[in-house]
């Protein structure tokens, strides 16, 4: 039995954390692979941000004609050449994992790669099931980031039915005329917009009244109303049953209207995300668990057992990896420096949907607002109402602020319309630092006529005195 000084388990945020601090340091990475091609590396840069990000560039390249034409400029798409898109998009992606794994296996002279699906068999205690047979290693330290995996709903027939999620439908090796997408979520938008883009007619099944359901209200109610002039969008819809049809498939629903019938060729279930502390047997190793399944940290990413520590999708509230990257970083310190331990910032935390439109957003809610009693006042700023926007003939998107009405500092924001990603980023610097709207407002230049005028319009708008 090998015993190291630190053991990681997960290649995705985990890999980030060894640096030139960690070269004395006897270490073990153990990670089972991912996706359907095994990848080093994990959700993100494999299945996740990375390569959607690549198709959603791809299909907003592909959307073009339908954003000309009310410019009056006539494009037309001649073609989509599927298996050139994704083979350019994972023969990059796939390198760079092989690279990962190359230099952790041979280039990392301090650290042992284990590859293959790891177990706790006892306190600090792992058994890895090797292609070689079971190893079980010890450790001083043990940093689980072993992520999450798509979450399959209990419907009736899914097992019998071809079905594709995140983890392989970008994989495809045709696109499907029609595509069903249950789940309207974030991996739903974002493959709704990505597939359509690219010719595949699109019906996006929900549980609830509006897509997107976790955004801001208006946000969500906006985001619902576009997707469904695009989009055949089946909302309040239960999912009861999916069955073969020839080459295709049959999902059933109950719905407002009673039972009803959709007919697919392709079938991507992306209905949520479970963590894979049940994978690794946590419980066995004495490591406490949440309600929802999670590695149970404190704010220093501290597990319950004395020398565990878990960051990422499989202990963190946030399923981003922005924040995995955060906490892998909170982690790195923490076991460098244990007398004097830091805690993860979770205050302020973005996020961004890449559908189209796109969607970001920051802090709270009008409806968490409310509910929490938090005294707010807010604002609206339309991007039809800004140069940039005009420029864009844009007519739906616009900007939400929440901000204190006495301090003047900004407690949420939210923004559905182009490049809102980018474009929140000085709102969420402004949460950070403390800094109020108005000297945000007034205390700097906002370059004429960039899109950021749409934030500053916002900030003017919050009725503070
Ligand atoms: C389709 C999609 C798009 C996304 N887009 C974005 C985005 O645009 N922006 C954003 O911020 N976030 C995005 N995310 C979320 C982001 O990918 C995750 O939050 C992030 O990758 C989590 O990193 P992690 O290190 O916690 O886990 P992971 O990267 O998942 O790493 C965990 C690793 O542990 C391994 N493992 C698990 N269990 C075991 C075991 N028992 N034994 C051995 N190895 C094991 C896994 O195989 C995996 O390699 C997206 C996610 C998906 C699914
Ligand atoms: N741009 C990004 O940052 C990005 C992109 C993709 C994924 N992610 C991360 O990955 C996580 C998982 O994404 P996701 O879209 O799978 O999960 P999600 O939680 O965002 O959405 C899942 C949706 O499926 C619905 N649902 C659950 N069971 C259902 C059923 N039986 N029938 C119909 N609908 C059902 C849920 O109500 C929810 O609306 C996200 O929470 C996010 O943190 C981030």
């Amino acid at each position: 039995m090998r015993h190291f000084d630190l053991v990681i388990i997960g290649s995705g945020s985990g890999n980030s954390l060894l640096d030139e601090r960690f070269d004395g340091w006897n270490v073990a990475i153990v990670d089972k692979g991912i996706g359907p091609n095994d990848a080093y590396g994990g959700t993100c840069l494999n299945v996740g941000c990375i390569p959607t990000k690549m198709f959603v560039h791809t299909a907003d390249v592909a959307a073009g004609p339908a954003a000309g034409e009310r410019l009056g400029v006539d494009l037309e798409l001649r073609g989509v050449r599927w298996r050139e898109i994704r083979d350019r998009i994972f023969e990059r992606i796939d390198t760079i994992s092989a690279g990962g794994r190359h230099y952790r296996a041979e280039e990392s002279p301090n650290v042992t790669l284990f590859t293959g699906v790891a177990t706790f068999s006892g306190v600090k205690r792992l058994t890895v099931e090797t292609e070689g047979g079971p190893e079980t290693i010890t450790a001083d330290r043990f940093v689980i980031a072993a992520g999450g995996r798509p979450d399959l709903p209990d419907l009736p027939g899914l097992l019998d039915v071809p079905y594709w999620t995140s983890d392989t439908v970008m994989r495809l090796d045709e696109l499907p005329r029609r595509m069903i997408i249950m789940g309207t979520g974030f991996v739903g938008a974002e493959f709704a917009h990505v597939f359509s883009s690219l010719g595949v007619e699109v019906t996006l099944v929900g549980r609830s009244g509006v897509a997107l359901r976790a955004e801001d209200a208006d946000i969500a109610e906006r985001f619902t109303e576009i997707a469904t002039r695009k989009w055949d969008v089946r909302l309040n819809r239960h999912a009861t049953s999916v069955e073969r049809d020839g080459d295709g498939i049959v999902l059933h629903l109950d719905g407002p209207d009673g039972a009803e019938s959709v007919p697919g060729d392709a079938l991507l279930v992306a209905t949520g995300r479970r963590p894979n502390a049940d994978l690794l047997d946590a419980p066995a190793g004495g490591i406490e668990l949440t309600a929802d399944g999670k590695v149970k940290v404190d704010s220093t990413q501290r597990a319950s057992v004395e020398g565990v520590w878990a960051l990422g999708d499989v202990s963190s509230h946030f399923e981003l990896k922005h924040v995995a990257n955060h906490e892998m970083r909170v982690v790195q310190h923490n076991l460098l420096h244990p007398d004097d331990p830091i805690e993860s910032d979770h205050r302020f935390v973005p996020h961004a949907v890449f559908s189209a439109p796109q969607i970001a957003a920051v802090g709270l809610t009008e409806e968490q607002a409310r509910r929490r009693g938090i005294d707010h006042v807010v604002s609206t700023q339309d991007y039809a109402a800004v140069a940039y926007g005009w420029a864009m003939e844009d007519t739906t998107g616009f900007a939400k602020l929440l901000a204190d009405p006495r301090t003047g500092l900004i407690l949420g924001a939210h923004i559905i319309g182009p490049q809102a990603p980018t474009v929140i980023q000085p709102l969420i610097q402004a949460m950070h630092f403390g800094l109020d709207a108005r000297s945000m407002a007034k205390g700097q230049y906002w370059i004429h006529p960039a899109m950021p005028e749409l934030v500053e319009n916002a900030l003017l708008n919050l009725p503070l005195d």
